[in-house]
């Protein structure tokens, strides 16, 4: 659906994509993950047609993306909403942008209000809204004309557990019907929330991509032991209960408390980095 090759776009001396490769399915949700400034932003800016490459090529069902705009749905990393503006009339514009009309635009309105909890303040202006607020509405900016590919830019930066877990199930929900979707975070469990694909993106281009197990899946953990002294005793893992039962068995004193961390994002990244290095 979307076909992402060899992209290069750089700022002066900077150079923000660098051979961006990625692929992206109908009815797939990709992570799309990495460090800061791995180009990720950049990546999503040039696909939704803000921002033109230098050399590579984007297209979505065939088409360029200056083809398809009402096709594609963009939820911008930093908050892009109009503050005097109300929610309502928000979701209109981006309704009839999207080419929604009269009953099907109410529809859309009325059903995207209920799943991203909205309908208490649809009549007030975004500019006073908390962020977590501003957060549901911008999503709801992005999906509100049922885009065929949809680019989430850490849609739930700074967003309430609530607000966050709105959002990835409207996504889950989207996706379900076969929407393309591309969502970026720095946070591992939204992955798993969203049964995403995963694309790790580091100095301007994909450098692994795959499932959960095919990249996370047995990558190490940590089993960390606090002893009734203070003492802690941690331990580097894929094998967490093994791990913890013989540390337990072992502890020469009474331990206090007891932390099994799942491998993270760091952890997939430092092994990227041991793989490339060897
Ligand atoms: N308008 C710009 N002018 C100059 N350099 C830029 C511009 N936009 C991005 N860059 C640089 O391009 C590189 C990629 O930035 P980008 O924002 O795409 O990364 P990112 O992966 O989205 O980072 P983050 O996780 O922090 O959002 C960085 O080195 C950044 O400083």
């Amino acid at each position: 659906m979307l076909e992402v090759v060899d992209l290069v776009k750089r700022y002066g001396p900077v150079t923000a994509l660098d051979g961006f490769t990625l692929s992206v399915a109908s009815g797939e949700i990709v992570g799309l993950v990495g460090h800061n400034g791995a180009g990720k932003t950049t990546f999503v800016e040039i696909v939704s047609n803000l921002l033109r490459q230098d050399s590579g090529h984007v297209t979505i069902d065939g088409k360029p993306p200056a083809d398809v705009r009402g096709q594609v749905g963009v939820a911008p990393q930093h908050i892009a909403l109009y503050p005097t503006v109300t929610v309502r009339e928000h979701l209109v514009l981006f309704g009839r942008l999207g080419g929604l009309r009269r009953a099907a635009l109410d529809t859309a309105i009325d059903d995207l209000a209920v799943l991203l909890r909205l309908t208490d303040l649809m009549d007030r202006r975004t500019g006073r809204l908390s962020g977590g607020q501003q957060r549901r509405i911008q999503a709801a900016t992005a999906l509100i004309h049922r885009p065929r590919l949809m680019l989430l830019d850490e849609p739930t930066a700074g967003a309430d557990l609530e607000t966050r877990q709105a959002i990835l199930d409207v996504v889950k929900q989207r996706a379900g019907e076969g929407a393309a979707v591309v969502y970026t975070t720095h946070y591992l469990p939204e992955i798993t929330e969203l049964q995403a694909t995963i694309a790790v993106a580091r100095d301007g281009r994909v450098i692994a991509r795959g499932t959960y197990d095919e990249l996370i899946e047995g990558l190490p953990g940590e089993v960390r032991l606090t002893l009734d002294n203070e003492e802690e005793i941690s331990v580097s893992t894929t094998e967490p209960t093994a791990t913890l039962i013989d540390l337990l068995n072992r502890a020469e004193r009474p331990v206090s408390a007891v932390d099994l961390r799942n491998p993270s994002l760091d952890d997939l990244y430092h092994s990227l980095a041991a793989r490339d290095a060897s």
